[in-house]
C-alpha cells in the first residue's frame, strides 16, 4: 500500500502479460522517440515521416503530436512555464504507456525546457528514451512561419512565444540531432527519417530480441 501525491491507500496490480510478451508478438521492442524544436523546426514533418516508414516495414508506431494533443488531452493548458511543464509531464506518461505497450511512441512538442525532458527521459529504462533535436535556427523556422505565428509574436500578438520572448533550451546530450541552418543543404523529411529509423535499427528496438 503507497500514497502517490495525491492519492492514498494504493496498490500496484500486476498482469499476467507484461511488455516482454507484447513485444514479442509484435517483433519489435517499444520506445519513445522524443522529438523537440522550435515551432516550424520540422518535428510534425519528421514524426511522420519516421511513422510512415516504420509502417512501411510493418512496425507499429504512433505519433503524439503537440499541437494535436491541445485539441484534447491538454486543451484546459496554456503556454506559461507550468503549463507546458504540465503538458511535457502528461505527454511523458501517456508515452511511456505506449512503450510499454510495446509501441515505437514518437512525440513531437516543442517541449523548450531541459528539466521537463529529462525528467520525461528518467521515467523510461535505460536507453528506451531516444532524444531528437531539429537543431533548425530561428531565422530558418522564422522564415518559413507555415502557421503565420512568428509573425504575430513579432508583432506582439502572441505573448511568450517560444524562441521570440519565451526560452528554448538545446538538449546537451541528446541521441540525434538533425541541423537545418540557413545557407546550409537541408536534408529532405525522408532523409531525416532515415536518420532516426537507421538508429532504431541500430540499438534493436525493431526487432524482439
Ligand atoms: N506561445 C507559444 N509558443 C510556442 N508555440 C505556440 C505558442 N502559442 C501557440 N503555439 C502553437 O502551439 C504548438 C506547440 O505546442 P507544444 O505542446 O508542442 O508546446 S510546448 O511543448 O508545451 O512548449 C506550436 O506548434 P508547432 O509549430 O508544431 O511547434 C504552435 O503552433
Ligand atoms: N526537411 C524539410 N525541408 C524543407 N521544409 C521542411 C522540412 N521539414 C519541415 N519543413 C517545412 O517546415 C514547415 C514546418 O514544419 P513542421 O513539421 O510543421 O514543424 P513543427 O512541427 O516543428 O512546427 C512546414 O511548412 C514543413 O513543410
Amino acid at each position: 500500500m503507497s500514497t502517490v501525491g495525491n492519492s492514498t491507500n494504493i496498490f500496484w496490480h500486476e498482469c499476467a502479460v507484461g511488455k516482454i510478451e507484447r513485444q514479442k508478438l509484435l517483433h519489435q521492442k517499444g520506445c519513445v522517440v522524443w522529438i523537440t524544436g522550435l515551432s516550424g523546426a520540422g518535428k510534425s514533418t519528421l514524426a511522420c515521416s519516421v511513422g510512415r516508414e516504420l509502417h512501411s516495414r510493418g512496425k507499429l508506431a504512433y505519433v503524439l503530436d503537440g499541437d494535436n494533443l491541445r485539441h484534447g488531452l491538454n486543451k484546459d493548458l496554456g503556454f506559461k512555464a507550468e503549463d507546458r511543464a504540465e503538458n511535457i509531464r502528461r505527454v511523458g506518461e501517456v508515452a511511456k504507456l505506449f512503450a510499454d505497450a510495446g509501441l515505437i511512441c514518437i512525440a513531437s512538442l516543442i517541449s523548450p525546457y531541459r528539466r521537463d525532458r529529462d525528467a520525461c527521459r528518467s521515467l523510461l529504462p535505460d536507453n528506451n528514451f531516444i532524444e531528437v533535436f531539429m537543431n533548425t535556427s530561428l531565422e530558418v523556422c522564422e522564415e518559413r512561419d507555415a502557421k503565420g505565428l512568428y509573425k504575430l509574436a513579432r508583432a506582439g500578438k502572441i505573448k511568450g512565444f517560444t524562441g521570440i520572448d519565451d526560452p528554448y533550451e538545446p538538449p546537451l546530450n541528446c541521441e540525434i540531432v538533425i541541423h537545418q541552418q540557413k545557407g546550409e543543404h537541408c536534408p529532405t523529411p525522408s532523409a531525416m527519417a532515415g536518420q532516426v529509423v537507421s538508429y532504431l535499427e541500430d540499438k534493436g528496438f525493431l526487432h524482439e530480441n
